[in-house]
C-alpha cells in the first residue's frame, strides 16, 4: 500500500487517523483482488493516498460480521450503547483538528468549514446517544376482552449507508449514530472521492469501544458494492444520501429485498425575497445561502426569486457582497470557496452557465480566467434566469447563482414549486401573512424563514417529491432504524381498564 503523503504526515497530530484500508469486523482490510484507487486533493490534483477496492466476497464478509455482532449489540441496554456513543463523540471532538485537515485535503472545503462540519457531525452522535434511551413503545386501549395491547420498538437489523463526498463526515454520523443507538450494526460505503474521513471515524469508533462488526467501512467500485448491499436480504435498511439519479437506482435495486429506505437526495432550493425586505439584508443572506461549500450543498440557494420592486437594488448588493468572496486552497489562509470536487464538476458548471447565456440570461459576474487552478470555478451571478434554463431545472451543485424577478406571491409560489425537487426553501420577508402563505404553499420538506442556518441535531431533516424519503435527525430520526412490534396479550382474565 502506498505511503502517506508528506502533506498529511506533517499536518496530522495523530497519523493513525489516516488509514488506507477498509474496516471490516474490527480489522483494517486490503482488497483481496489487489485493485486500488487513488484519492486526490481537489485543490492541487495531487494524490493524497489510495484505497482498496474490495471484492464481492469481502462485502459479504462484512455482512456476516455485522450479523454475528448484532446479537450482542442489540442485547445491550440503551444506556450501555449510549456510553459507547458518547465516548465516540468525545474522541471526534478531541481529534477535531486532524479530522478537519483530512476533510479539507480530500474534499477541498476551507479548513474553518471543515472544523464546522466535524462539530456538526459530532453533534448527531451526542444527540442519538441520548435519543437511544427514549425509543418508547405504547399501550393501546384494548378492544379485545381480557387482553392487553401495546407496541415495543426493536432494531430493524443491519443497516447499510451510502454517502456522498460533499459532507464526508456529517452525512455518516447523522445516519450511523441513529442506527447504532437503535441497536443496529452499520456498514458504511463512503464516496470514493472522500473515504478518509469515514476511515478516521472507524478508527475512533474502535477506540470508543464500539465492538467488532458493529461499525464497518467498505470500499469498492460504487455500482458493484451498492448492488451487493441492495440485494443482500440480511441488510434490512438502506440509508442513502446523494443524487436523485442514484437514489432512484438504489430504490429499484432494493425492491427485490423490500428494504427499509431512507433517501436524502438532491435539492434545488428557491430563495424568495419579499417586496418589504431591505435589499442589503436579503442579498447578504442569499450570498451565504448560495456559496457555502462552493455551492456543493443540497441546501444551496439555487434559484433566487426577488420581487420586481427591489430587484435592481438586490442585484447591486448581491454583486458587492459576492465580489468580496475569496477563492483558493482551503488549507491556506482566509478562503471562502475551495475547489470543486473534480474537473468534471467544473465542466458541468461552465456548461450550465453557457446554456443560460445562450437562452438570454445576463452574466453579471464570474470571470473564469481568475480561477486559481484546474478544479476551481469562480462564483457566477446570472440575472434574467427563466425556467427553460438548465441553471433553473438542474441542481447545479456549483457556485452559480441565478436571479429571477417576480411580481406576486401567487406567481412566486408557482415558480418555486416548478421543480422535481422538494428539499429546502428559504423565505425572506417580515410580513407575517406572506410568511404563512408561502410556508404553506411551498412544496418543500423544510422552509427556513429569515435564517440561512436551518439544520442541526434536533431538526427532522429531509425532503419531499424527488428529494427523498424519510427524515434524519430530530426526535424521529431514530425511527428509520426501528421496527414497531405490536403485541396482544390475551386471556389475561378480567383486565381492569381494558
Ligand atoms: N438531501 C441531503 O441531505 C443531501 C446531503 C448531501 C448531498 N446530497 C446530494 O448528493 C449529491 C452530491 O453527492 P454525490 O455526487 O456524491 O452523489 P452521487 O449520487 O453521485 O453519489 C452518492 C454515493 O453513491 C455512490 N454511487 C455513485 N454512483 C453510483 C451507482 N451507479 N450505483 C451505486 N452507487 C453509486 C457514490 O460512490 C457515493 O457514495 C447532490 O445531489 C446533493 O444534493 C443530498
Ligand atoms: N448542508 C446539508 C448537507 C447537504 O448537502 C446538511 O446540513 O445536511
Amino acid at each position: 500500500m502506498t505511503t502517506l503523503s508528506t502533506t498529511l504526515v506533517k499536518r496530522l497530530e495523530d497519523p493513525r487517523l489516516f488509514r488506507q484500508y477498509a474496516y471490516v469486523n474490527g480489522k483494517w482490510t486490503h482488497g483481496e483482488g489487489g485493485r486500488e484507487e487513488a484519492v486526490y486533493d481537489p485543490a492541487t490534483n495531487e494524490a493524497i493516498g489510495h484505497i482498496p477496492l474490495l471484492e464481492a466476497e469481502q462485502i459479504t464478509a462484512a455482512v456476516d460480521a455485522a450479523e454475528s455482532a448484532f446479537v450482542h449489540w442489540r442485547a445491550l441496554r440503551a444506556d450501555e450503547r449510549c456510553e459507547r456513543l458518547l465516548a465516540w463523540y468525545d474522541l471526534i471532538q478531541a481529534n477535531r483538528e486532524d479530522l478537519a485537515t483530512i476533510m479539507t485535503l480530500e474534499q477541498g472545503k476551507p479548513l474553518p468549514d471543515a472544523r464546522g462540519e466535524v462539530e456538526y457531525g459530532a453533534s448527531f452522535v451526542r444527540w442519538f446517544a441520548e435519543e437511544g434511551k427514549r425509543t418508547y413503545g405504547e399501550t393501546i386501549p384494548s378492544h379485545i376482552p381480557n387482553a392487553s395491547l401495546g407496541t415495543i420498538k426493536e432494531p430493524v437489523g443491519i443497516a447499510a449507508m451510502i454517502t456522498p463526498w460533499n459532507f464526508p463526515l456529517a452525512m455518516i454520523t447523522r445516519k450511523a449514530a441513529a442506527a447504532l443507538a437503535a441497536g443496529c450494526p452499520v456498514i458504511v460505503k463512503p464516496a470514493n472521492e472522500t473515504p478518509f474521513s469515514a476511515l478516521a471515524l472507524a478508527e475512533l469508533a474502535e477506540r470508543a469501544g464500539i465492538p467488532d462488526g458493529i461499525f464497518n467501512v467498505v470500499l469498492g467500485e460504487p455500482a458493484e458494492v451498492s448492488k451487493i448491499l441492495c440485494s443482500e436480504p440480511r441488510i434490512r435498511a438502506l440509508s442513502f444520501t446523494g443524487s436523485t439519479r442514484v437514489g432512484r437506482l438504489l430504490m429499484e435495486q432494493s425492491a427485490g429485498t423490500v428494504k427499509r429506505l431512507s433517501l436524502e437526495l438532491g435539492g434545488n432550493a428557491p430563495f424568495i425575497v419579499g417586496p418589504d425586505m431591505d435589499p442589503k439584508e436579503a442579498a447578504y443572506a442569499a450570498v451565504d445561502a448560495k456559496f457555502q461549500t462552493a455551492g456543493q450543498d443540497c441546501l444551496a440557494a439555487n434559484r433566487i426569486l426577488v420581487h420586481e420592486s427591489i430587484h435592481d437594488a438586490f442585484v447591486e448588493q448581491f454583486t458587492e457582497r459576492m465580489a468580496a468572496l475569496t477563492v483558493g486552497n482551503g488549507l491556506q489562509g482566509e478562503i471562502d470557496l475551495g475547489p470543486l470536487i473534480h474537473r468534471q464538476a467544473v465542466e458541468k458548471a461552465a456548461a450550465i452557465v453557457d446554456d443560460a447565456i445562450s437562452r438570454g440570461a445576463t452574466l453579471v459576474m464570474g470571470d473564469q480566467s481568475q480561477a486559481p487552478g484546474e478544479n476551481f470555478f469562480m462564483p457566477v451571478l446570472l440575472t434574467g434566469v427563466t425556467p427553460q434554463m438548465k441553471v433553473w431545472r438542474e441542481e447545479n451543485f456549483a457556485p452559480v447563482a441565478g436571479i429571477t424577478a417576480y411580481s406576486s406571491d401567487e406567481e412566486v409560489i408557482e415558480l418555486a414549486n416548478d421543480t422535481e425537487y422538494g428539499l429546502a426553501a428559504y423565505v425572506y420577508t417580515h410580513d407575517i401573512r406572506r410568511i404563512w402563505k408561502l410556508m404553506r404553499g411551498l412544496e418543500y420538506g423544510m422552509v427556513s424563514v429569515n435564517s440561512v442556518k436551518m439544520t442541526g441535531p434536533p431538526v427532522p431533516f429531509g425532503g419531499v417529491k424527488q428529494s427523498g424519503l424519510g427524515r434524519e435527525g430530530g426526535a424521529t430520526g431514530i425511527d428509520e432504524y426501528l421496527e414497531t412490534k405490536y403485541y396482544c396479550l390475551g386471556a389475561l382474565g378480567s383486565v381492569s381498564g381494558s
